[in-house]
């Protein structure tokens, strides 16, 4: 049956990056005779130009009615002095909760090919495989209240809310779990519960799901200690489960242990693995337009679609096969570059992974 895909550039970089992960698609629906339909929509600063807010409502529609969405990157500076409540972060942060795209996973996996390029020693980051999984869709990301208000004596002041409830931990928690049973058993929950309220919680309900998984070893930190040891140790971790403003912190740290940024794709799934698919990156503006941006992470994301949407294993593998093949050819973008490498431009990047996935 044929599958809808939305397929939503965004800006900076975003297109340049999308453009090569659609061709990457669209090989692999080739080769193995896939059936995709995809559909453009503008999202963030693209569609503040066009429909005057970051989401528009027949785009959220449409978002709603496809299989799964590709998103390349949104933001810039020439969106930064809008109002808050229509820059274009907002449209990607309202996709999420109106989809109910709760369970982000974002793998930070080294391609030993890569291991010169983290600013890590190579013995401290080789074979690095992690899972962090972050909660999307609540904490103080989307709490109430927050504002910003004038005190009496006229100084300002602004707040946010951190709330979770327990039914949103105990869902993430259990996509934590679930990942680990199919890797190597480990989940760490990552809190401040020695702080915060809501981390007390979360500490709580974490350690309730996890009777349910006596097989899955758990251990707690605390979030500035997980940031040490991600540093440090990393291979010590295998899932990492938190809530969503560490998981952004952490992944963004977690990254670089891979070489870099654009190496990190993300999928961002509902509790029917619908799912929206992007690179962990932002629309790096000082690079946009230049052929200099790492597509990987994005086409990376194309697997991850392939492969939590639309459970083609086969398919999913294959592109990571031609991304490691590609890194094997010594071809990489300037973010990934080491000595002794051919340094190649993003669609150069793209065009090596369409053919040595032909190739395979
Ligand atoms: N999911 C998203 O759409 C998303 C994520 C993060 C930031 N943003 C937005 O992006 C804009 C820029 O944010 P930022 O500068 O903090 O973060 P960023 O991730 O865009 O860039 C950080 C650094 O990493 C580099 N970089 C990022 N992606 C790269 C790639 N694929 N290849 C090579 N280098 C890459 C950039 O050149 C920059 O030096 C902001 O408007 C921000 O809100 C969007
Ligand atoms: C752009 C921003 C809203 C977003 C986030 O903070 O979640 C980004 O940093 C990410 O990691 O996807
Ligand atoms: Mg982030």
């Amino acid at each position: 049956m044929k599958k809808k895909i939305l397929v939503m550039p965004g800006d900076g970089i975003g297109p340049e990056i999308t453009r090569e992960a659609v061709k990457v698609l669209e090989q692999a629906a080739q080769k193995f005779s896939l059936d995709f339909e995809l559909v453009d929509g503008e999202l963030g600063g693209a569609a503040i130009d066009k429909h005057g807010v970051p989401l528009a409502d027949t785009t959220l529609a449409l978002a709603r009615e496809v299989d799964a969405i590709l998103l390349g990157a949104v933001g810039g500076p020439k969106w930064d002095t809008l109002d808050p409540a229509i820059r274009p972060e907002r449209g990607l942060l309202k996709l999420r909760s109106e989809l109910g795209l709760f369970g982000n996973l974002r793998p930070a996996l080294l391609y030993p090919q890569l291991a010169e390029a983290s600013s890590l020693k190579p013995e401290v980051v080789s074979g690095l495989d992690i899972l962090i999984v972050r909660e999307l869709t609540g904490g103080i990301y989307f709490g109430t209240p927050r504002d910003t208000v004038i005190l009496d004596n006229g100084e300002r002041m602004a707040y946010d809310t951190l709330p979770y409830k327990e039914s949103e931990i105990r869902r993430i928690a259990k996509v934590g779990f679930d990942m680990a049973r199919l890797r190597n058993k480990k989940v760490c929950s990552v809190d401040k519960a020695n702080v915060l309220a809501s981390s007390r919680l979360w500490r709580e309900v974490v350690n309730e799901v996890a009777k349910d998984y006596p097989d899955v070893e758990l251990s707690h930190m605390y979030v500035d200690n997980a940031a040490m040891q991600l540093v440090m140790a990393p291979k010590q971790f295998d899932v990492i489960v938190t809530e969503n403003m560490f998981g952004d912190i952490l992944s963004d740290q977690a990254s670089m242990l891979t070489g870099s940024i654009g190496m990190l794709p993300s999928a961002s799934l509902d509790s029917n693995n619908k799912g929206m698919y992007e690179p962990s990156h932002g629309s790096a503006p000082d690079i946009a337009g230049q052929n200099l941006a790492n597509p990987l992470a994005t086409i990376l994301s194309v697997s991850m679609m392939l492969r939590y949407t639309f459970n083609q294993l086969a398919a999913a593998d294959a592109i990571e096969q031609a991304v490691s093949d590609v890194l094997d050819q010594g071809l990489r973008t300037g973010d990934i570059f080491s000595e002794g490498m051919r340094k190649v431009g993003t669609v150069e990047m793209g065009d090596a992974v369409v053919a040595a996935l032909a190739k395979l």
